[in-house]
């Protein structure tokens, strides 16, 4: 009897994109496109392996809770993840490769003419607005800066220009986003890539399936496969 595919939660952005040159180099390939279908289920050229394409802040959830076996999720996603789902218990999520694709950093911006230096000297009170509420509660706790933290779900840019927020916490690549919002970036949190994420469950249950699927995304994402 053959065992049902594993099934690997990507989302279809960056992640996606960036997922598919390591499943390559291992000769996997998804068979469909995303950008031009509509389907969520996506076959792989191995009966054993298919994709679930999934939102971004999902995929913790749907590999933590057996909707897919194993996934990729940004180090963002997965710290908020984590904080929000404490009552889950740690366990369930096993996290054991960085695949370092995806990269950008957390940051703190601001409008141009803001002295964020001078605010925080003061001791004043900032009003933040963030996707990111528990790295940003912790950044400013570990500083020891006062906030309110104003929950947006996108366009944070917007927030300090339309007098919503002093400043964002967001993620920076390039700083484009920011520059044609007249936005400076005025600190760096923490660096973000993204990570293999697989259940717990599964991994004991299907060792001989995933644990071969691990070592190809280790092999694909090892210094000397990048340089290849
Ligand atoms: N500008 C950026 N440059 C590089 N990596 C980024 C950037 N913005 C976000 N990321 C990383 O990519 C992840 C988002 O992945 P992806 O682009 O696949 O999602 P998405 O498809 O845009 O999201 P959703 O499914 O919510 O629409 C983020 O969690 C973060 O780790
Ligand atoms: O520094 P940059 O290279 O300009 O990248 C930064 C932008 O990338 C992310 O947004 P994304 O493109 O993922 O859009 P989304 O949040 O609407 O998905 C982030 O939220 C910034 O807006």
């Amino acid at each position: 009897m053959s065992l049902p595919p594993l099934t690997l939660a990507l989302s279809k952005g960056r992640i996606f994109d960036e997922t598919l040159p390591l499943l390559a180099q291992a000769g996997i390939e998804v068979l469909e496109d995303p950008a031009r279908s509509r389907k969520l289920i996506l076959p792989t050229n191995q009966d054993g392996l298919r994709v679930v394409l999934v939102r971004a802040t999902d995929v913790p959830t749907y590999v933590q809770q057996g909707g897919a076996d194993i996934g990729v999720a940004g180090r963002d996603i997965l710290i908020e993840h984590v904080a929000q789902h404490v009552g889950w218990g740690a366990s369930g999520l096993y996290q054991p490769l960085d695949l370092g694709i995806a990269r950008c950093r957390m940051s703190v911006a601001c409008p141009e003419g803001f002295d964020y230096a001078a605010r925080v000297r003061q001791g004043a009170r900032l009003r933040v607005a963030t996707k990111y509420t528990h790295i940003a509660r912790e950044h400013f706790a570990r500083k020891g800066v006062h906030v309110d933290v104003i929950k947006l779900y996108g366009s944070m840019e917007l927030a300090p220009l339309t007098g919503l927020a002093d400043v964002i916490v967001d993620l920076v690549s390039t700083g484009a986003t920011l520059k044609a919002n007249h936005l400076v970036e005025v600190e760096a949190i923490m660096d973000i890539s993204s990570h293999l994420v697989v259940n717990q469950a599964a991994l004991k249950l299907r060792q001989a399936q995933i644990r071969p699927l691990i070592d190809v995304f280790a092999r694909a994402c090892a210094p000397e496969a990048q340089s290849a």
